[in-house]
């Protein structure tokens, strides 16, 4: 991505007064969840952070904004930030783009800014078709409006961000990447499930693997920390977040990943269960009696760690496991033996392995997760320096005993950053 950077053509966009045209380089990233905007503001001509901020329960009476300019007032670098919080109601996601709207605009840095190149959307659902990032039109949008069946929580939330992006600031491309985009390299044999092959073309139904911004930038990163090239590295990238996914990648490929037709299989999450055997769902509705909304809902929002312990946050788990409450030490403890299992497989399927990668919140948080995961694998050539380990650092470090054959690091994911570079090469190639 810097290579194509270092070679950009410049965005002009017609000043205010619609006089001469400006450079424009700055990239506005939504993140946007079933409850919360998280976004970000970038100057991708040296690809600084100029603004963050988050919008978090949405629809509730106890909404919050936290917004943080990172900048001087007139956008100087190094001239000081700010930090504002505004609490209160805040009723649904277009409110929220337009309360985040006016704290860019209280800055300085309005949508209506003329030095805004792009605003770049994580779309977590691109089907087969998206698997580049892509300018948004009415079709596109139609199609990512489709794929909502297949990922219900998140791309309704996605769909309303680009309208509202695109009502206030139609002159400017908006630009959606996909999480889905890294692993469609996948194999056929790996993205396809054992089941009728017709019933699964009707359907669509295959894995397509999410979180991929991540996964991408952080395969990249740890070749980077191992000062290899990507093509030579093979690495196991767990993102352990709300959402979790595991993924393995030969060579900057994305060979196999842990979700699957949804963002539901494969790990234990905080609220999702992860793999179970379908039958669960048979069982669920025929003896218990639930609708098949109930039981999404249930293996969606009610399962992971919340559902085993009532807890879905690491921190609280392991503070309650701590202190020896058996429900949060059953949920951990299934926590990282699937992530445990998870390694074990893609080791196999990797056939070499040179790093695993830990990364977001609990990833890159939790040393006591990471512990245990690698715990028992010295066969697989995993073992940790306790002590690095445990030391907490924002930046991207190894972590694994000296003489391991395999790295375990810690990498810091940045989505957004990913997203910006994305969207910005695209409006600019
Ligand atoms: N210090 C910490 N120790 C353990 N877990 C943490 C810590 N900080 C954050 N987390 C975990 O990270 C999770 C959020 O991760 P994040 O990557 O921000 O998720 P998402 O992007 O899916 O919202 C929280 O639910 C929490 O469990
Ligand atoms: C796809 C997915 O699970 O995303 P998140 O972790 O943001 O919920
Ligand atoms: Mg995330």
């Amino acid at each position: 991505m810097t290579a194509r950077m270092t070679a950009r053509t410049t965005v002009t966009t017609p000043t205010r007064e619609g006089s001469a045209p400006v450079t424009a380089s700055r990239v506005l990233v939504l993140n946007s969840g079933s409850s919360s905007v998280k976004y970000q503001l970038l100057d991708m001509a040296d690809r600084s952070r100029l603004a963050v901020g988050l919008v978090e329960r949405i629809g509730e009476e106890t909404s919050r904004l936290v917004h943080e300019r990172l900048v001087g007032a007139d956008g100087a670098a190094g001239a000081g930030g700010d930090k504002r919080e505004r609490l209160g109601p805040i009723a649904d996601h277009e409110a929220a783009l337009g309360a985040v709207a006016q704290e860019l605009a209280a800055d300085g840095m309005g949508l209506d800014s003329p030095e805004l190149a792009a605003v770049g959307h994580r779309v977590v659902h691109g089907g087969t078709r998206f698997t580049q990032p892509t300018v948004v039109d009415d079709e596109v949008l139609a199609e990512i409006r489709s794929l909502v069946p297949l990922a219900p929580l998140h791309n309704p939330a996605n769909v309303t961000g680009i309208e509202v992006a695109r009502r206030l600031r139609a002159d400017v491309p908006q630009v959606a990447v996909f999480d889905t985009a890294f692993h469609s390299t996948m194999p056929e044999y790996v993205a396809r499930y054992a089941i009728d092959a017709a019933t699964a073309d009707k359907y669509s139904i295959r894995r397509y693997g999410f979180h991929g911004t991540s996964h991408a930038y952080v395969s990249r990163a740890t070749a980077a920390l191992l000062g290899k090239p990507v093509e030579d590295v093979n690495v196991i990238v767990l993102h352990l977040g709300n959402g979790a996914s595991a993924s393995a990648v030969r060579g900057g490929v994305c060979v196999e990943t842990s979700m699957g037709l949804t963002p539901l299989e494969g790990l234990v999450m905080g609220t999702r269960s992860g793999d179970l055997d379908p039958a669960v769902v048979f069982h669920l509705a025929r003896v218990g009696g639930l609708s098949v909304d109930e039981i999404d809902s249930l293996l969606n929002k009610k399962s992971g760690l919340l559902g085993m312990c009532g807890d879905n946050d690491m921190r609280e788990v392991l503070r309650r496991a701590g202190e020896g409450d058996e429900a949060a030490a059953t949920a951990f403890a299934s926590y990282v033996h699937r992530l445990k299992k998870y390694i074990g497989a893609y080791s196999a399927v990797l056939g070499r392995v040179d790093a695993v990668t830990f990364t977001a919140g609990v990833g890159e948080n939790a040393h006591q997760v990471r512990e245990a995961a690698v715990d028992g694998l010295a066969e697989l050539g995993l073992a940790l320096d306790l002590e690095a380990n445990a030391v907490r650092s924002p930046e991207p470090r190894l972590v694994s005993a000296e003489y391991a054959r395999v790295a375990v690091a810690v990498v810091p994911t940045d989505e957004e950053l990913e997203i910006a570079t994305q969207a910005y090469a695209l409006v600019t190639q």
